[in-house]
């Protein structure tokens, strides 16, 4: 089955879930395939749009935008460009400042917004097209993320990484012959977001178990199949094969969906999730670069893994038994490292200081009951 045919089984799947979410119904046109890119100007024709904007930043109009630019023009139609700007850090931060860019690059004559770029230049621009009420649509220059095809957009406000819901693309181009040549370093962060499925489904049963939390089993199984084939893919994601990126891809694609079927991103983020946002939000604040999401994630994956198998041991809940089938901390640092991915973090730049911080405080940066929250709000205060 094809993206689109297996797509319309998870709608039917959702439709008929009495699990109690509203299940949005997915309605995306995706191509995953070498060439896809060539599919937008005849897609744009057919959808009526004579007038577009692209947004890219300085690396993603060499890997795509110059192109997609050129494919447009030569098809006749009107582009407006919007290059990003990097700031002091060499960086692209989804902020406040980076939103009012984006939407004052838009007229408001656009038809609509193609983002060309990563997880940062998506997020922008699926924020301003909500706001604007535009169709997005989406051009992957890696598989480094997770957040192509879900609604949820993570910005930085007041310095605080806050999601909102957004939109999804109404149609995303992911092009095998641009993604294969991106920095391996971003295809192992977008294993590191996959990998960190392991803690944030575990985390999602104890959301529904202690804290009540809304649990859809379709959206959970879909999130669980993607991360088991990017773990049988391994070898092929670290050699960077056109196979092994192109399974990544899929995954990355299903788990987005499955966000986006219910409105939430219970499935793809749990505490190790939580963990990253507080160390991309300290190091911003210490004026250096983020380091990618992926990277971080899978990192905080195998940290926070060590602490509910501990809890899983010590606590005599049985609830925290789904902790017990982690893999151990000792095989996900092997998985990452064979990806090409960092793996402590040192490597990743941050001080023990702000892995203490995250470890105290990340329970508090999401509305949700996790491992994290229960060894922060129950087990450290009985211990005083
Ligand atoms: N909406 C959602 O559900 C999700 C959103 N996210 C969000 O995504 C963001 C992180 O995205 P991520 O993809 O990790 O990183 P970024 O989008 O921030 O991009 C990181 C770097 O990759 C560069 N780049 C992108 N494509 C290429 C390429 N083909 N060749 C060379 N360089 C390239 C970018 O260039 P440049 O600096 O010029 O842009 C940038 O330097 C975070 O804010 C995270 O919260 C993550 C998961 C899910
Ligand atoms: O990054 C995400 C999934 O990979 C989503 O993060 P949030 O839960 O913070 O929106």
């Amino acid at each position: 089955m094809n993206m689109n045919e297996r797509i319309a089984a998870w709608n039917e799947e959702a439709q008929q879930c009495a699990c109690g979410h509203q299940h949005r119904v997915v309605d995306m046109l995706i191509h995953l395939e070498a060439g896809a890119i060539q599919r937008l100007p005849g897609y744009l024709s057919e959808q009526g749009y004579r007038q577009v904007t692209v947004v890219y930043d300085r690396h993603t109009f060499r890997a795509a935008g110059s192109d997609v630019l050129s494919s447009i023009r030569e098809a006749g139609m009107h582009v407006d460009e919007i290059a990003l700007p990097e700031n002091r850090t060499g960086d692209i931060i989804a902020d406040e400042a980076a939103i009012v860019q984006v939407m004052l690059g838009v007229r408001l004559e656009s038809q609509a917004v193609i983002a060309v770029g990563s997880g940062t230049i998506h997020d922008l621009v699926r924020f301003v097209c909500s706001k604007m009420n535009k169709p997005f649509l989406s051009i992957p220059t890696a598989a480094s993320v997770d957040g192509f095809t879900s609604a949820g957009a993570p910005l930085i406000v007041s310095g605080i990484k806050q999601t909102f819901q957004a939109v999804p693309p109404e149609a995303i181009f992911a092009d095998m012959n641009i993604l294969e040549q991106a920095p391996q370093v971003m295809t192992a962060a977008g294993f590191g977001d996959m990998l960190g499925k392991y803690t944030s489904l575990a985390d999602w049963i104890v959301s529904r178990d202690l804290g009540g939390e809304p649990f859809c089993p379709v959206a959970y199984r879909m999130t669980e199949e993607a991360l088991h084939t990017c773990i049988d893919h391994v070898q092929a994601i670290a050699e960077g094969r056109a196979e092994g990126v192109a399974v990544l891809m899929d995954a990355l694609i299903v788990s987005g969906i499955s966000m986006l079927i219910i409105d939430h991103s219970r499935p793809a983020s749990g505490g190790e999730h939580h963990l990253s946002h507080i160390l991309e939000m300290d190091l911003m604040q210490a004026g250096e670069r983020p380091v990618l999401h992926g990277a971080k994630v899978g990192v905080a994956c195998a940290l926070i893994t060590v602490k509910y198998k501990e809890l899983a041991q010590t606590s005599g809940e049985q609830v925290f038994g789904i902790y017990d089938q982690l893999p151990e901390a000792s095989q996900l640092i092997a998985w990452l490292e064979q990806v090409g991915g960092p793996v402590t973090t040192e490597q990743l730049g941050v001080t023990p200081e702000m892995v203490e911080h995250a470890f105290n405080t990340a329970h508090t940066l999401r509305p949700r009951y996790t491992g994290l929250r229960y060894i922060n709000e129950v087990l450290n205060t009985r211990l005083g």
